[in-house]
């Protein structure tokens, strides 16, 4: 019987929807949040409501019955670090994404509303290859200070579906036989070395690491933001905010589209045409940091996420390391399909709900 499901991706600037019937998909929406609209809200969780509500008009615009469904699937978000796969939303999953056991992103909405909707319906509500989602090598834990461990909290879900699809693509082999380095450009930025399907180092796109982005600062420097905690001048939540939410694009030019800054960049604006100049930049070198740990031996780069819709940023990041290898451009992302075809795989009985 064909298995309808409900998939729910919610990102840091955007909500995206969708319906599937087995593999194949019937709907699709992509919800924007502006800079103004999110900052309303101190927390993520207090944005349940708001992206429910969206959401459910949606399917009611569209005439999609909540009682047609199998099943609702949520990007997962930040919960302990586990390994990859289909997980039920169970209660104490719900309660650790309540909580921001492990922090506060857009994707902890993905089980809580999942579930939500699922209940009101009697349906299972599942997450698949959450953001935290760990395989790390040892080494690239150490951090340089034994109080700091490196964590991998990044894109998983799409890394992972992208780096799939071009080995299937491109090289006609199995994930598990390739070595990439994938760059994911969204609201954050996570760049990552694939060795033999396992991401063995990846940059935490949420807690100052890597490349800044639409609405991060990525890495900034450490002795200059130890002063700026101590002067009495920010809170600690201002600090926060000026990591994740008001970092990045954001910080330097008010808005956290980057169509938007490359539309001003291209109208002449030098200062929107510097910070997007120096975001290329930025993720050109981390690209090649990771093609270090993969012994320079890399058979691809993909850029992938909303800002690979852009061809002169990815051409920006292509002139300069396009002496590593190939670069393969999947603008947008997989996650939807991937989620679609986590969950189908349980409701098919072709593997089992993992029990976080
Ligand atoms: N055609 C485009 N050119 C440049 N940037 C784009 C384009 N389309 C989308 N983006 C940018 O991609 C970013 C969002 O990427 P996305 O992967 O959808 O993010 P998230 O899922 O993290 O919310 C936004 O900054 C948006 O402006
Ligand atoms: C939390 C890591 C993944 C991430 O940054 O996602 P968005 O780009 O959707 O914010």
């Amino acid at each position: 019987m064909t298995k309808r499901q409900l998939i729910i991706n919610p990102g840091s600037t955007s909500t995206k929807i969708a319906v599937y019937e087995d593999e194949n998909q019937i709907f699709e929406k992509t919800i924007r949040h502006s800079t103004d609209e999110i900052s309303k809200y101190k927390k993520i969780s207090e944005q349940f409501e708001y992206r429910k509500s969206l959401i459910l008009e949606e399917l009611k615009i569209n005439k999609i019955e909540l009682n047609s469904l199998s099943s609702v699937v949520g990007r997962g978000g930040l919960l302990k670090p586990i390994e990859g796969g289909t997980y039920k939303v169970n209660d104490e999953m719900v309660s650790d994404l309540r909580a921001g056991v492990t922090g506060e992103h857009a994707s902890n909405l993905g089980g809580l509303i999942s579930r939500s909707i699922a209940d009101e319906v009697n349906v299972p509500a599942f997450i698949v290859d959450p953001v935290v989602v760990d395989e790390m090598q040892e080494v690239s834990r150490i951090s340089g200070h034994p109080d700091f461990e490196r964590i991998s909290i990044w894109h998983a879900l799409n890394q992972k579906a992208v780096a799939r699809r071009a080995a299937v693509e491109k090289f006609g082999k199995k994930y598990e036989d390739m070595n990439f380095v994938v760059a994911h450009l969204g609201g954050g930025i996570s760049v990552g070395a694939h060795r033999k399907g396992k991401a063995i180092d990846v940059n935490n796109a949420l807690n100052g690491e890597g490349p800044f982005s639409p609405e991060r600062s990525g890495s900034l420097p450490v002795g200059q933001i130890i002063k700026a905690c101590f002067n009495k001048e920010f809170t600690q939540e201002e600090i926060n905010k000026m990591v994740v939410g008001k970092g990045g694009l954001t910080a330097y030019l008010g808005t956290n589209s980057a169509q938007e800054v490359s539309k001003l960049a291209d109208g002449g604006n030098k200062k929107a045409e510097l910070i997007y100049t120096a975001m290329s930049y930025q993720v050109a070198k981390a690209i090649g940091e990771y093609a270090v740990v993969l012994d320079g031996d890399v058979d691809a780069i993909i850029i992938t996420g909303g800002i690979a819709y852009d061809k002169k940023f990815v051409d920006m990041i292509s002139k300069k390391v396009s002496f590593i290898a190939e670069v393969i451009a999947y603008p947008g992302e997989d996650e939807l399909l991937a989620l679609a075809q986590g969950g189908l795989r349980v409701l098919n009985g072709v593997e089992d709900a993992k029990v976080y």
